[in-house]
């Protein structure tokens, strides 16, 4: 087996990648809740009632869930109702009461350390009760971000007697079953405890059908905030030991000769899902990455990396060209090409370098013109590593042989997410119809020739774990780039 520099700089990216993994997506448990804070007032002008959740009788429960409307989903930018695919009832804000609040009893001070690593400051803004009674399920979906900065949802679980309606995670290798039903009821404790689980919402997760009884929840938008929320003390950061890793494992490959000696680009796939939006600017994510992306980030910081959010096409004008473009591409038709040459934002890069032609039945095809441009580009910068548009990188696999990067990439971690970025595409500017561009979000650090890296010599031992070493690689070479989430333009 070879030892040589190449194999030990692919267990490097495969320990960075398996650090990446350890981060959890969710944190959950039970917590015990005052009686007064369990009170919950429901209803409409003389039939207001009220029902106490640590201690609820089944006439109140029924007369919860009567005076509750079917809950309705997402699909796309439209609302339905379906019960095929979520059987439930809800109350808005409007239609209920409670002196509940997950942060009076120490679930934002949980989520902050658990979830955020004690980094990011935050709200929790009530969003529906749900009352799921027999039958009732709602299938695998992710939450839909109500805004860029959010990015978690928070769901309270009340101590009614019901049985099933497991709450289940997905992650992409392995899924948690999370089940309050028998812990909360079965509990001898003078007070009451209500269930928590909180989760980044682009993490796929489902509530199973209840088997008898009344499931009744809270959800909770989770948004980040610039400014902390009033009242609330800074909570205890923890030192994170995935952080530690990172930023070792980072030195150590920012540090290895073999590793893009001329200079070029680390790639990371990020692994959550971010709302971009038509011409976003890759960069404004810098604040609102979740997790296993926002630690990576943090450890690129404390190792002074040059590095920025890019969103990665693969199939920008055909499956044969990958490009990385510093915003969400406005992919608009252009009828007469001017090459602006460097310096042309991604945009007039993007529908300069291409034609786009519609046919008859709306259908839209490509024609690259890369010679074009590349030709322009060799007279301006001889040297190809000078052939960097500002904010894209790029490449085509088609001409004339030609499979470099203009600026050479290396990937660390594939995109563990799978993103679709929603993009407008003007055909003969009178009939505008919408076409998607596949993208996911990758953050992007750049190395300067290694020999002009400095003496960033690794630091700590080789003392690394069984875990670690038997940590299964994630180096892609040319990921997939899939579709899930269409974020509303
Ligand atoms: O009620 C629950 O347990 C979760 C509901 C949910 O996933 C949602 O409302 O999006
Ligand atoms: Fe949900």
């Amino acid at each position: 087996m070879s030892t040589g520099p190449y194999s030990k700089d692919c267990k490097l990216m495969q320990k960075i990648g398996w650090a990446v993994r350890q981060q959890p997506v969710y944190c959950s448990g039970v917590i015990p809740v005052p009686d007064d804070l369990m009170l919950l007032y429901f209803g409409k002008g003389e039939s207001t009632r009220r029902v106490d959740l640590g201690d609820a009788s089944l006439a109140d429960l029924e007369a919860l869930s009567n005076a509750c409307e079917p809950a309705a989903f997402g699909l796309g930018d439209q609302t339905v109702m379906d019960e095929t695919y979520r059987k439930a009832g809800k109350l808005d804000c409007d239609a209920f009461a409670t002196l509940f609040h997950p942060g009076d009893v120490g679930i934002r001070e949980i989520v902050h350390n658990e979830l955020l690593g004690g980094e990011k400051d935050f709200t929790m803004e009530l969003y529906k009760l749900n009352v799921y009674g027999k039958d009732a399920f709602f299938k695998p979906h992710q939450d839909t971000p109500r805004s860029e900065k959010m990015f978690g949802s928070l769901v309270i679980v009340f101590p009614t007697a019901h049985e099933g309606g497991e709450f289940v995670l997905h992650e992409k290798i392995s899924s948690r079953i999370i089940d309050f039903s028998e812990i909360l009821l079965s509990s001898k404790a003078p007070v009451s405890f209500v269930g928590y689980i909180a989760f980044f919402s682009d993490t796929s997760h489902e509530v199973r059908p209840v088997k008898s009884g009344h499931r009744v929840t809270l959800t909770y938008n989770l948004y980040f905030t610039d400014a902390p929320e009033q009242n609330t003390k800074p909570s205890h950061t923890f030192p994170s030991s995935i952080q530690g890793f990172l930023t070792k494992y980072l030195r150590k490959l920012t540090s290895a000769l073999g590793v893009l000696p001329n200079g070029g680009y680390l790639v990371f796939g990020l692994r959550h899902k971010y709302a971009l939006k038509a011409s976003q600017k890759a960069d404004t994510l810098r604040e609102y990455l979740k997790g296993s992306d926002d630690i990576l980030a943090r450890a690129c910081d404390e190792l002074k990396l040059d590095w920025a959010p890019h969103v990665y096409y693969q199939k920008l004008v055909d499956n044969m060209s990958f490009v990385f473009s510093d915003r969400v591409i406005k992919y608009d038709y252009v009828e007469d090409h001017e090459l602006s040459g460097p310096g042309a934002d991604a945009e007039t890069f993007v529908s300069e370098w291409s034609t786009v032609s519609a046919a008859e039945d709306g259908s839209l095809s490509s024609t690259l013109h890369p010679r074009r441009w590349e030709e322009y580009q060799r007279k301006l910068y001889p040297s190809p590593s000078d052939r960097e548009t500002k904010g894209v990188l790029w490449r085509s696999y088609q001409q004339h042989g030609d499979r470099k990067w203009h600026g050479d990439t290396v990937w660390v971690t594939g995109p563990m997410s799978d993103h679709k970025i929603q993009t407008h595409h003007t055909a003969y500017g009178n009939e505008s119809t919408v076409e998607y561009l596949y993208g996911c979000v990758c953050l992007l650090v750049k190395l300067k020739p290694s020999a002009e890296r400095g003496d960033a010599v690794a630091v700590g031992g080789e003392g690394e774990t069984v875990a670690e070493t038997s940590a299964q690689a994630t180096t892609i070479t040319h990921p997939e780039v899939m579709v899930v989430d269409a974020p509303s333009a």
